[in-house]
């Protein structure tokens, strides 16, 4: 933070960083895995940073919440048991439990710190731990999944970038992991970051999950705060007759999700990235 401004300076995104104005700096740890930072900013609520990334702010989180928790779960005909890896904050559960159908949502994050910090700097997004489908599991994602064979209809990983702690969740062994996870039929989803800046990433990522998943498609959506305002959502299913891009109910209470929406974000995924990502079938 330099004269009052929060600037996200990064080797992912050479170049270029989103500055956001500090109105009051309101916790800074060194948890046991990463730098743990939370400021009230001037303009987008208050602003959870790990290792100088942004994870979310209160005024833009929802757009990526709701769609990395809706498009898996919107597109599954039944889900009950969900698994989310990652996820601390807890904006994803707060979206998961709008679908009746659930009957528990567990998440499995490795760091407390973030999910303390949160419960105490982001109400409207960690609210919901209170909830009683909700079950929390402080620990490795790569400990826990092989304990929880064939057991979840849906698996969201809410990671934070390929850098750091999450680095393992977007290769192989990890969707490997995920698959053995999910019952018949079930879907995954993950952050896909940008197209704009991770193109080789997604393009080996989506070959990974094309090798494991019949059904695997990059959703994208608009989201200011995370790097050029743009980012993916992988989404997979087990079941080589599903469509993941048909939204089979509504889901009530959403800001940025509809049907409309759900389709549109793997409709519009920009025609240099399709042909990119395309590419990967014929291995
Ligand atoms: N619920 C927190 C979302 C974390 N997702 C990532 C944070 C870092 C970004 N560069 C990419 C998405």
């Amino acid at each position: 933070i330099k004269d009052g401004w929060f600037r996200e300076i990064n080797s992912q995104w050479p170049g270029q960083a989103m500055t956001l104005k500090v109105k009051q700096i309101l916790h800074v740890e060194k948890s046991l895995f990463q730098d743990v930072l939370v400021f009230q900013s001037e303009t987008y609520g208050n602003v959870l940073v790990l290792d100088s990334v942004i994870q979310c702010t209160e005024r833009d989180e929802f757009s990526y919440q709701e769609m990395i928790a809706h498009l898996p779960l919107a597109s599954h005909p039944n889900p009950k048991n969900v698994l989310v890896i990652g996820g601390g904050d807890g904006g994803v559960i707060r979206e998961v439990l709008k679908h009746k159908s659930v009957e528990k949502v567990t998440l499995c994050d490795i760091d407390e710190a973030v999910i303390r910090v949160s419960k105490i700097y982001l109400p409207n997004m960690s609210a919901c731990y209170a909830d009683k489908r909700v079950e929390v599991f402080i620990g490795d994602g790569f400990k826990f999944l092989p304990e929880h064979k064939d057991e979840y209809d849906v698996i969201i990983t809410d990671s934070s970038d390929p850098v750091g702690p999450a680095e393992a969740l977007f290769k192989k062994p990890y969707y490997e992991l995920l698959k053995e996870s999910l019952k018949e039929g079930g879907h995954v989803s993950t952050q896909a970051e940008s197209v704009w800046l991770h193109m080789s990433l997604i393009k080996e990522f989506m070959g990974t999950c094309k090798k494991l998943f019949p059904v695997a498609e990059y959703a994208t959506i608009s989201i200011p705060t995370y790097p050029a305002g743009q980012m993916g959502i992988m989404v997979c299913s087990k079941d080589s007759q599903r469509d993941v891009k048909l939204p089979l109910r509504p889901v009530p209470d959403c800001k940025y999700y509809s049907a409309d929406v759900h389709r549109g974000a793997f409709l519009s995924v920009p025609e240099f990235a399709r042909a990119m990502l395309n590419e990967n079938t014929n291995i």
